[in-house]
């Protein structure tokens, strides 16, 4: 069950303190909460930080959700209500950002076991099976994530559906550039039955392929319908000389937390 806002944050005040906005309609006692997406993405960051305790070594994860849970941690440093914390950033951005906040970083070379990892991601279905690499870390995320013995999955409530691939966005793959239209081929003619296009990422006016942090490409594979056994799907990709690697996180993630119109929602594995 959704635990409503100022019952989460203990009060409609402590919720307002925490920059999120508020409205009590004069002729309703029971207040209710508009939120943007990006208030709704701080506000599932900001929970999953309080599973976070001061000499953990920490997989930080990418994208606009995960960019919320790095900024709290480095504030939580900064007012020293954490310390000793190790980060393992998912990205050369993340990376960045984690410097500019100067949370000390190591790598899974030093450090192959992991407390915690919290990221975002591009799709949940019921069985907290994911989506992700929409914003093109992938790889790194699942090396990551695949050595922390906790991985907090941080989603708006956009990001629910029934069957992975569901949202009809991008399954994002991670291939080599070596020859990437005949695995893209490949990869759609895997799919076939399910409708599959596989498109090449690519960016800017002239359409250059996107590259990612490994010098690699993507393909993004879009389905008109639900590919099946998921364990199948992910092997039968995996098998393809090209693929480094795709964007089903299957059976990864310890806790999504959702964060919704009417409140959070904690699902645990
Ligand atoms: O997998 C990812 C990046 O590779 C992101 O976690 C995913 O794309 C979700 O991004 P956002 O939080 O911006 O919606």
């Amino acid at each position: 069950m959704a635990i409503p806002y100022p019952h989460f944050f203990g009060s409609e005040k402590s919720a307002m303190e925490k920059g999120i906005l508020v409205h009590s309609p004069s002729s309703s006692s029971s207040p209710s909460v508009i939120l943007t997406q990006d208030e709704l993405k701080k506000i599932a960051a900001y929970k999953a930080v309080e599973y976070v305790e001061s000499g953990m070594v920490l997989g930080l994860g990418t994208g606009s959700t995960a960019k919320h849970a790095v900024d709290r941690i480095g504030e939580l440093l900064r007012q020293g209500k954490l310390k000793n914390i190790v980060g393992i950033p998912t990205s050369k951005k993340t990376h960045e950002q984690a410097v500019s906040l100067g949370i000390p970083l190591s790598d899974l070379d030093s450090h192959p076991v992991l407390d915690l990892a919290i990221d975002g991601a591009d799709e949940v279905d019921p069985y907290l099976n994911l989506v992700k690499g929409r914003g093109g870390s992938l790889l790194r995320e699942k090396m990551v994530e695949g050595a922390c013995k906790k991985f907090v999955v941080i989603v708006d409530e956009t990001k629910l559906v029934k069957y992975l691939g569901g949202s009809g966005l991008a399954m994002p793959v991670e291939i080599i550039p070596f020859c990437w239209k005949f695995t893209a081929q490949r990869l759609q003619d895997l799919f076939e039955d399910s409708g599959c296009v596989a498109k090449l990422r690519t960016f800017g006016e002239k359409g250059e392929p996107f590259v990612t942090d490994n010098g690699n490409y993507i393909v993004d594979l879009y389905f008109k319908k639900d590919i099946g056994d998921l364990k199948i799907a992910s092997d039968a990709i995996l098998r393809l000389a090209g693929v480094v690697d795709h964007g089903m996180f299957l059976d990864m993630a310890t806790t999504v937390i959702i964060a919704g119109e009417l409140g959070v929602t904690v699902k645990n594995k």
